[in-house]
């Protein structure tokens, strides 16, 4: 992506392009291996050099070479019986971000992928989702590398009670706030928040959100990422005077975010065509049934593959990247980070696609980005598109709180207000940043304003 900044002069923008630099390259020396995470920096740091160029002053700081350092990193062992009473030992991953605009919030993701660079990149990318927000959260993320495909649920449960045993010592409702992710979904938050009740004799409802409607839970948050993201997207096409009706629709995954994306597209008049899992993908010309997916993944936690057995119309392709090459008008990657490379995106951009929208966190690399963003693509980010599960979450929290509980039509109003006002706020710092429409640019500079004005209030910390 190329900076630049009408009216800021050159100098000013070569001081900030040095600054944003040297930071970037003191994390890639610092910790070489952790490449995720210093692709999401240079991500958010490509659009901080406009801030930096305007706000000279605000170099010297230390707000860059803060804003990379995680107030707190937690790993610990966790060990756990299995089935055939084998002792199996895996990793956990607390990563406590930032706290300048509230206690730390973000999901835990339980996959063999975890490790310090992806806990990092993710609690990164929420400090500047949950800021975009609009809601008093800061950031957080964590996990672990265990692999729940093909556990029982009794290992599920003996590995999550492990796994809170520790994570217990560092939490809490004003402190810091999980949820759920890739891998852990209502099943996984029970046995937690299960677990943190009898390690701190408790019954402590704002400590985790995503909990289930009998101890605690909102409405909608099941829904509320994918609810979001076409929500989200539906205000991208609204401005360029589009909508949803009749629009081909492509979707990765088939987890939580996929499957409430696609119902809301559904219901807003759109074909979704496509779905996958981390095997393959499926695709229907004539529209996928949602039913039979929820049946299969939530339920029979089975693959995708077998979707083909009750819809012999459809058609099953092993191998998830080709995904993309399907011709749509919108894309929706919500499975898992780098999903969209350079190459998928432009074959995408050759299907005719007219808008992306990030479910997932961090699915396009930094070179799909750069080709949607030259061929003129609709590009909603993650961390704006995807931000009404971390939004809903916070809602979680404030009725916990009171002790009151919303509506499912308050909620979901409360989020569809929530996800037009992170829209409006993209779109209103793109065009004070010189580039208007570039929501990539908007968010990851409204995001920081607000981070950073919290940050030099509090001091040197
Ligand atoms: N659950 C939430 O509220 C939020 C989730 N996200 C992000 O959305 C993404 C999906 O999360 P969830 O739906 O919660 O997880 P999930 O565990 O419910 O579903 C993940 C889905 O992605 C599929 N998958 C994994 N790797 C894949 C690959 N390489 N290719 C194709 N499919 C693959 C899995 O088979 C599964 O269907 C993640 O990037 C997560 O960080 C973002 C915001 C909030
Ligand atoms: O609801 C939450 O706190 C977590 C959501 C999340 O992990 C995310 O936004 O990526």
């Amino acid at each position: 992506m190329t900076i630049t900044l009408k009216k800021t002069k050159q100098t000013e923008v070569q001081t900030a392009k040095n600054y944003v630099d040297h930071v970037y390259e003191t994390i890639k020396k610092r910790d070489p291996h952790e490449v995720e995470f210093h692709q999401a920096v240079e991500e958010i740091f490509e659009s901080l050099v406009l801030v930096f160029a305007k706000y000279p002053e605000l170099i010297g700081k230390g707000l860059l070479e803060r804003l990379v350092e995680p107030e707190r990193v937690i790993t610990f062992r966790v060990s756990w019986v299995d089935d055939q009473g084998k002792t199996q030992v895996n990793r956990g991953f607390r990563v406590q971000f930032n706290s300048a605009i509230g206690p730390y919030k973000g999901g835990l993701r339980f996959h063999p992928s975890v490790n310090t660079s992806v806990a990092k990149f993710l609690g990164f990318e929420q400090i500047f989702k949950n800021s975009l927000t609009g809601q008093q959260i800061g950031g957080g993320k964590g996990g672990s590398d265990f692999d729940p495909k093909g556990k029982s649920d009794g290992e599920v449960m003996r590995f999550t009670q492990s796994f809170m045993t520790e994570l217990s010592k560092h939490i809490g409702s004003d402190v810091d706030v999980p949820a759920g992710d890739i891998g852990v979904g209502a099943r996984e938050i029970g046995y937690l928040f299960g677990q943190y009740k009898r390690m701190h004799g408790k019954f402590e409802p704002g400590v985790l959100t995503g909990k289930g409607l009998e101890y605690g839970g909102s409405l909608v948050r099941p829904q509320a990422t994918g609810y979001g993201v076409i929500y989200f997207v539906e205000e991208m096409l609204k401005d360029k005077g589009l909508s949803l009706k009749g629009q081909t629709v492509v979707v990765s995954g088939s987890g939580n975010v996929s499957t409430y994306a696609i119902e809301k597209a559904t219901e807003l008049g759109a074909k979704v065509v496509a779905c996958s899992d981390s095997n393959g993908y499926i695709y229907d010309e004539s529209g996928l049934n949602l039913d039979t997916i929820i049946q299969l993944k939530e339920i029979d936690r089975a693959r995708i593959s077998e979707y083909v057995i009750e819809h012999p119309t459809a058609k099953y392709v092993e191998g998830c990247s080709d995904i993309w090459s399907l011709p749509c008008d919108i894309a929706l990657p919500c499975a898992t980070q780098n999903e969209i490379d350079g190459s998928a995106a432009k074959s995408l951009v050759l299907g005719g696609v007219k808008a992306v929208g990030e479910g997932a966190n961090m699915p396009s690399s930094q070179e799909a980005i750069d080709i949607f963003l030259k061929n003129g693509i609709l590009f909603g980010p993650g961390k704006a598109a995807n931000a009404g599960g971390v939004a809903v979450s916070s809602l979680e929290m404030a009725q916990n709180k009171s002790g009151v509980s919303w509506t499912f039509e308050e909620v979901d109003r409360k989020l569809h207000e929530i996800m037009e006002d992170i829209f409006q706020r993209c779109l209103t710092a793109s065009e004070e940043y010189g580039h208007p429409g570039n929501l990539v640019i908007g968010a990851n500079i409204a995001a920081f304003n607000k981070v950073s004005k919290a940050m030099l209030a509090q001091g040197v910390i």
